[in-house]
């Protein structure tokens, strides 16, 4: 059977260090932030609607969007971040299962693939065989957003209660890796998951 296992944790929580590590191993991931991106391109299909209702001095002279300035904007302020959610969500989620199914039947049977999407509990998203967690500390996850982003303890701390709780998102979770230490132990809790998963590869 093929698997499709869905992971997810707050801003800065570790998630890309753990796809970096699956990836390592071998797995595909759909990244939601990455295909986010792609489709905010200029030849993208959020592009334009980004542009009409949030207007050019959100993009740069190559019609790249400013991503720091609609962060600043949208994590600020609720109004304008249902705004931008209104108008992504649909078409972000489109792609994200589109790219689920043509990836899925490309694979053969006992294939395993893994979806990083940071909003996944947030905003509803089913179809998993597992889902997994990255949890940290809120002081850690502070720390490391605002060496990562650049932000104030005031900014940093806005984004995070954005986000739903990590205690709440625990309850969603099948598998829940802690990421107050190191790397190497959080991809060993990992690299156990991937084991009990598939119990014959990647050990
Ligand atoms: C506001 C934008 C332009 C800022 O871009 P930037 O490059 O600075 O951040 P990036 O996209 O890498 O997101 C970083 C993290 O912010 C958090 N985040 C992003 N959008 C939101 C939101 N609407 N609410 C809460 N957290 C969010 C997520 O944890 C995400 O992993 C961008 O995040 C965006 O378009 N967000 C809305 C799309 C979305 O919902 N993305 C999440 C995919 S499910
Ligand atoms: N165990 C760790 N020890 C020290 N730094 C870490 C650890 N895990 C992750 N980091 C660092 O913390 C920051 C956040 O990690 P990462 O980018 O993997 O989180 P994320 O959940 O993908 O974030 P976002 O969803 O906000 O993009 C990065 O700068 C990363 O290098």
């Amino acid at each position: 059977m093929k698997k499709v296992i869905g992971l997810t944790g707050g801003i800065a929580s570790g998630k890309s260090t753990v796809v970096d590590f699956l990836v390592s191993r071998g797995f595909q991931v759909i990244d939601a932030d990455k295909v986010v991106r792609e489709l905010q391109k200029p030849d993208g299909k959020l592009y334009q609607a980004i542009l009409t209702e949030f207007g050019a001095e959100f993009f740069d002279e190559n019609r790249q969007l400013n991503r720091e300035k609609l962060g600043r904007l949208i994590f600020a302020d609720r109004v304008q971040r249902e705004k931008l959610s209104a108008l992504q969500d649909k078409i972000i989620r489109e792609e994200l299962y589109y790219k689920r199914d043509e990836l899925l039947s490309v694979l053969t049977e006992h294939s395993i693939i893994f979806m990083d999407i940071p909003l996944l509990i947030e905003y509803n998203y089913t179809g998993f065989d597992e889902i997994w967690l990255v949890i940290v500390p809120e002081s850690v996850q502070l720390k490391r957003l605002m060496a990562r982003n650049h932000l104030s303890e005031k900014e940093a701390r806005s984004r995070i209660s954005t986000q739903m709780s990590m205690t709440e998102k625990q309850k969603f979770a099948d598998r829940v890796f802690d990421n107050s230490g190191t790397i190497e132990q959080l991809q060993s809790q990992v690299q156990q998951a991937l084991e009990d998963l598939c119990p014959t590869d990647h050990s």
